[in-house]
């Protein structure tokens, strides 16, 4: 088991559930980072005592060094890139939102470290060059470098287990449905902030609670099952469940289905990852197949989710395309939940700005952030252009 870790994200609903997981298993916690929750990340250092802190925002640096001055206290995206490669860590848990993620997954990987990946951003935008990075670092048969926490991606991971790649036919992967499963666009013409966050199943981060509203999480999530298990976005179907129970399912080429099966708790798909190759303990409730009841299972409704469509183009092509959608996506959900465009307008605007996207080949990290840069200019251009 992992004995040493880093949490980038410590802060957020992702990394608060790995600080009750690492507490139950007993790992030492030796570095903790936040953007801008100085008072939780203060809380934290205090609880778990690690050696060294890092607050995004520069402006907390000086608070921050003020309540640990013997402490190793880092600041902005350097700092990340410091917790991120500590010496003294194995294993980094990337429970950061959004691009920011990306580029401290690749430097964790080139120090040697494992990563436990909850930031599906990181594969979205750079699938291609992680992957050329593991192939470098990766050693055959050793146990993987990158160990999947999202629920779905958790769940295939622990199906593949002991089958050959060959024998996988097809990814099944579920979604709730978000909070407007079954309604129509007429519907969500008029629905708020605190609709959309309303998630019928699930606790999570703003971010991702809207993503799974416009079904845009499960897009996402198929470009990142692509990449974590090396899969083609023709053999990966989504379907939705609204109970989020099984969390997603293999088909093998016998016709074989295999499934994860829990209650919608993140600590254990967290826990599974940490605890690699053996398996946790019991922090989450055991399931109760019998007062659940019903498993229930429906097609995406990709006419009204068309974001969940254009996901899959977005997928098929390749190269600049996913990394646009995540620009315009993440563009998108921050001037929403700053009120200054609607529900529909995040599928409305991002639609168009794939529609324009001319393709752009992405080698390096540089080709990555230099098209998110441009790609949320060219959102802001647009938006302002229609709303001022
Ligand atoms: N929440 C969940 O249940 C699930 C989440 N995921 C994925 O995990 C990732 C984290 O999600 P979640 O925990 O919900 O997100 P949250 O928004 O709750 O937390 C994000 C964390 O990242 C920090 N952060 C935000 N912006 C930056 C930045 N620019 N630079 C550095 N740090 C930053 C935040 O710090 P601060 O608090 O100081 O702002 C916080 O610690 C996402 O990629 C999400 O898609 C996947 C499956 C389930
Ligand atoms: C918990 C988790 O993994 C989320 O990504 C979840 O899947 C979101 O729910 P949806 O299925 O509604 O997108
Ligand atoms: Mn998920």
């Amino acid at each position: 088991m992992t004995k040493k870790i880093c949490i980038l994200g410590s802060t957020g609903s992702i990394g608060v559930q790995t600080i009750d997981v690492v507490k139950k298993l007993g790992i030492k916690v030796v570095g903790l980072s936040a953007h801008k929750n100085v008072e939780l990340l203060i809380k934290q250092a205090r609880d778990l005592n690690p050696d060294i802190l890092c607050i995004g925002d520069e402006k907390y640096y000086t608070l921050l060094k003020e309540n640990f001055p013997d402490k190793i206290v880092v600041t902005g995206e350097e700092g990340l890139i410091s917790i991120a490669t500590y010496p003294a860590a194995d294993l980094i848990v990337n429970a950061l939102v959004g691009i920011s993620g990306l580029v401290p997954t690749i430097e964790a990987i080139l120090a040697g470290k494992k990563v436990a990946l909850a930031n599906k951003e990181t594969l979205v935008t750079g699938g291609k060059i992680i992957k050329m990075v593991l192939s470098q670092k990766q050693e055959k048969d050793s146990l993987p470098i990158l160990l999947p926490v999202d629920s779905e991606h958790s769940a295939i991971f622990q199906c593949l287990v002991g089958e050959e790649k060959k024998n996988v036919k097809k990814i099944i992967l579920t979604a709730s449905g978000g909070p407007f499963r079954g309604k129509k666009l007429k519907d969500l013409q008029n629905v708020n902030v605190e609709d959309v966050l309303m998630h019928p199943t699930w606790n999570m981060g703003k971010k991702i609670t809207v993503d799974s509203a416009t079904l845009i999480n499960k897009g996402f999530e198929v470009i990142e099952a692509m990449f974590f298990f090396d899969i083609r976005c023709e053999d990966i179907d989504v379907v939705i469940h609204p109970q989020s129970i099984i969390h997603s399912m293999v088909e093998f080429v016998d016709g074989s289905v295999k499934a994860q099966l829990s209650y919608p708790d993140m600590r254990l798909p967290i826990e599974y990852a940490l605890s690699f190759p053996e398996r946790g303990k019991q922090i989450a409730v055991p399931l109760d197949l019998v007062k659940i009841k019903n498993l229930t299972f429906e097609e995406p409704d990709f006419d009204t989710f068309f974001l969940l469509k254009i996901a899959y183009e977005c997928a098929k092509k390749g190269e600049s395309y996913p990394v646009a959608l995540n620009a315009a996506n993440e563009e998108a959900v921050k001037y929403f939940l700053e009120g200054k465009i609607g529900f529909v307008d995040i599928m409305k605007y991002v639609a168009k700005i794939i529609e324009s996207h001319r393709v752009q080949k992405v080698e390096t990290i540089r080709d990555i952030l230099e098209i998110d840069a441009e790609t949320r200019q060219k959102f802001k251009n647009l938006v302002e252009g229609e709303i001022s």
